[in-house]
Order: C-alpha cells, then sequence, then structure tokens
C-alpha cells in the first residue's frame, strides 16, 4: 500500500515535471563544473532528456565539450547568445548551461521560461570576476532560483575556503579565458594581501 502510494507520487512527479531553477556559483575551482556534471549525469541515470550548453567564446579545454578542472568531461552544445537555448530545448526534462557568467542578461528571462514550461535548469557560473564584482546575469539568476549552492575552492596561500579568483596577470579585461597560471582562489584575507602588496 504505501509502496503503491509512493509509485504514484513518482509517477505524478514525472507527468508533470515541476521545473525548477538550480544555480552553482562560487570562485575558478571551487567544483562547479564537476557539481554540474554530477547533477546532469544522475538526470541520465534517470532517464532524463538532457542538454547542456555553454559559450561558444569558452574554448579552453574543447570546443564542444563541458570539461572540469580535472577532465571529466560531458557533450554540450556551443551557443553565442541566451535566446538559442529556447530554440534548442525542445523535448529537454534537463537544461544544464556551464560558464554562465559570459551570457547575456537574457538568460534570467530564458531560465524562468524553461523552468514556468516544467523544465529543470541548473545552471553554473562564477559569482564574481577577478575584482569581486558579480558577474553576468549570475546574480540575477541566484534572485529568482529555486535553490542556490554556493561551492568553495581551497584558497592556495592559506588553505581556508577561497572565495574570489585572483587574477595573476596585469590585465584590466573583465573576460580573460585561464587557468592556474592566470587566476588563483583566495580566501578574503590572502586576496587583500595579495592587492596591497600589488600596489
Ligand atoms: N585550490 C583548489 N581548491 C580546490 N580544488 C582545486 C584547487 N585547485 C585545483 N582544484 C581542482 O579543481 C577541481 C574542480 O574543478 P571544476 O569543477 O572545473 O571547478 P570550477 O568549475 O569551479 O572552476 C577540484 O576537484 C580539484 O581537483
Ligand atoms: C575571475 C574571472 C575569470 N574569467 C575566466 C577564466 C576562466 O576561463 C573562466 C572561469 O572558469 P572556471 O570554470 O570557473 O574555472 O572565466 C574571466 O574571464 N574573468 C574573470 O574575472
Ligand atoms: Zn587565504
Amino acid at each position: 500500500m504505501l509502496i503503491n502510494i509512493y509509485n504514484d507520487r513518482l509517477c505524478d512527479w514525472r507527468i508533470s515535471r515541476p521545473g525548477r531553477i538550480e544555480v552553482v556559483c562560487g570562485s575558478m575551482f571551487s567544483g562547479k563544473t564537476e557539481e554540474l556534471i554530477r547533477r546532469m549525469k544522475r538526470a541520465k541515470f534517470a532517464k532524463q532528456r538532457v542538454e547542456i550548453f555553454k559559450p561558444a567564446m569558452d574554448v579552453r579545454y574543447s570546443a564542444e565539450d563541458v570539461v572540469s578542472h580535472d577532465q571529466n568531461s560531458i557533450p554540450s552544445t556551443p551557443i553565442d547568445t541566451s535566446s538559442s537555448i529556447l530554440l534548442l530545448a525542445s523535448n529537454i526534462d534537463v537544461v544544464g548551461i556551464d560558464e554562465a557568467q559570459f551570457l547575456d542578461q537574457g538568460l534570467i528571462d530564458v531560465c524562468n521560461q524553461l523552468a514556468n514550461k516544467g523544465i529543470r535548469v541548473i545552471v553554473a557560473g562564477l559569482d564574481m570576476d577577478f575584482q569581486g564584482k558579480p558577474f553576468g546575469p549570475i546574480p540575477g539568476l541566484c534572485a529568482i532560483a529555486d535553490e542556490v549552492v554556493k561551492v568553495h575552492a581551497i584558497c592556495v596561500k592559506c588553505g581556508a575556503l577561497a572565495y574570489i579568483s585572483h587574477r595573476l596577470v596585469d590585465n584590466d579585461k573583465r573576460v580573460l579565458l585561464g587557468e592556474k597560471q592566470t587566476y588563483e582562489p583566495l580566501c578574503r584575507e590572502c586576496y587583500q594581501r595579495a592587492l596591497q602588496e600589488e600596489q
């Protein structure tokens, strides 16, 4: 009897496909991409139809795949604008978006539209740029999300939880693709000290 009630509810859940927005944000090396890949792979195990998008400009490890710093990967569709997601996500249960900080502000409305249609949307991206300023559509997405998870890297100077990606090269452009040669995750104290030393 109990099992039947449980199965009925499970079926209801599958049929109604409750839409929601989940945001995974934090600094570089905090595990955002790994968490996105983990959630998308679990959705695939549950036989859900998944599609992962990433900004086409992010060609760091691969032009096509979403790849973590530990080389975990999952196939993705590169896009130039957020509106492409609406066109490409028909008949999909779960939409994943990586490096969302590089997409336009329209992404907020796109995610809302998808969730309102019953789609589960999982967005991963940097909460702040190298100067500590909120990055692209991520803050707006946090505001409308059903769930926000802030993940943390380890500060490479002191071993505390990092909160920001410190840029190691002299370049003021907001967008600068890079890895460990270009950025290091730091805690608040070590970041302040690093800025003072740079002056
Ligand atoms: N300082 C660090 N703190 C935590 N993880 C690190 C650090 N440096 C390298 N890593 C590696 O980065 C991985 C996370 O990679 P990834 O999911 O691509 O992060 P993100 O997408 O947030 O940049 C960790 O599992 C770890 O192996
Ligand atoms: C802080 C910061 C980062 N970037 C770039 C550097 C990387 O190419 C990506 C972040 O990748 P990750 O998966 O989160 O490690 O963003 C940038 O362009 N500007 C910045 O301020
Ligand atoms: Zn520190």
